[in-house]
């Protein structure tokens, strides 16, 4: 945990980033130790006429961070929402290619995507608390459900989501008072504590800090450490400290000259950042483009 170490390129340019922290820890581990979450294979994606994602084809591993960096419009954002089907919400998009998720196609039409959701859970980029008390914040997925019936369950579960994304202590007297109430990023806590509480496998994360101040963002990585040994974490950000020190590992998007997403590099975060094998990962990690 204690590895420290700044990367050069072989071009000799330092990347301005200090890679530590669980990418270091990754970078030690072996491959062949890894569960896959996903299997993506020859994924292709379209909105109407324009294709967004080509031939996508990359594992992501369970219970670590996956970052996913690459320029904007590159189809970050298109493709976390297709590892839980939101992408189905879009009318006129359609997909070539497969998605499994521990070896289950989720476009199976057997699939029951209510379930899928469950498993798979989202927060987005700005905190979308429902306007209900904390408490209710918390319940609702788990009363929708059916589960923890009897009060004092629903009472312990609100309060184990909350220690979790590490909330309980500042909201534990304030429980049934507007979550709108609470600040940006207690309220994106508070969201992931909600994501939580129907004890999903994987939790995709859009941003989840973009719009907090530095205290906060610090607390939502470090809250996302935290929970990665429990949970497979796929994260879209536009910060390269913030991938550098909170992934273990790293999928590059690039777009084709035709615009659409391309992953063109994989692989350990520590790898990614201080040796990069493409030279796209490259100019786009020390700021060259994008
Ligand atoms: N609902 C939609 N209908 C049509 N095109 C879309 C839709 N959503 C996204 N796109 C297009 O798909 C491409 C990829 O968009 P996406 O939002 O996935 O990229 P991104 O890498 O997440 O971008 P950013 O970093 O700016 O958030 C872009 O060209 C975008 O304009």
């Amino acid at each position: 945990m204690s590895d420290s170490l700044v990367g050069h390129l072989s071009t000799g340019i330092k990347i301005n980033t200090v890679v530590t922290g669980i990418a270091a820890e990754a970078a030690e581990e072996s491959a062949t130790g890894l569960v896959t979450k996903f299997d993506v294979e020859n994924l292709n994606f379209n909105y109407g006429n324009f294709q967004a994602l080509r031939n996508l084809n990359v594992n992501i591993p369970s219970r670590r961070i996956t970052a996913i960096i690459g320029p904007s419009g590159s189809g970050k954002t298109t493709f976390l929402r297709l590892l839980n089907r939101m992408s189905d919400m879009t009318l006129g998009s359609w997909h070539t290619g497969e998605i499994l998720l521990d070896g289950i196609d989720i476009f199976s039409p057997d699939l029951n995507v209510v379930a899928l959701r469950r498993r798979v859970g989202m927060v987005f980029q700005k905190p979308n608390p429902f306007p209900k008390t904390i408490y209710e914040n918390i319940a609702y997925g788990p009363r929708m459900h059916g589960t923890h019936k009897k009060k004092a369950e629903m009472d312990e579960l609100v309060e184990h989501c909350l220690k979790q994304a590490a909330l309980w202590d500042e909201v534990k007297d304030s429980l049934h008072k507007s979550a709108l109430a609470l600040s940006g990023g207690q309220q994106q806590r508070l969201c992931i504590a909600r994501a939580i509480s129907v004890e999903p496998e994987v939790i995709l994360m859009d941003e989840p800090a973009s719009a907090l101040d530095p205290i906060s963002t610090i607390k939502i990585e470090e809250l996302m450490i935290e929970l990665r040994r429990k949970y497979t974490i796929v994260i879209v950000t536009h910060n390269m400290q913030q991938a550098a020190r909170a992934s273990d590992y790293t999928m590059v998007f690039v777009m084709s000259p035709s615009r659409a997403g391309e992953i063109v590099e994989f692989g350990k975060t520590h790898d990614i950042f201080t040796n990069p094998q493409h030279e796209k990962t490259e100019q786009y990690i020390t700021g060259r483009f994008g």
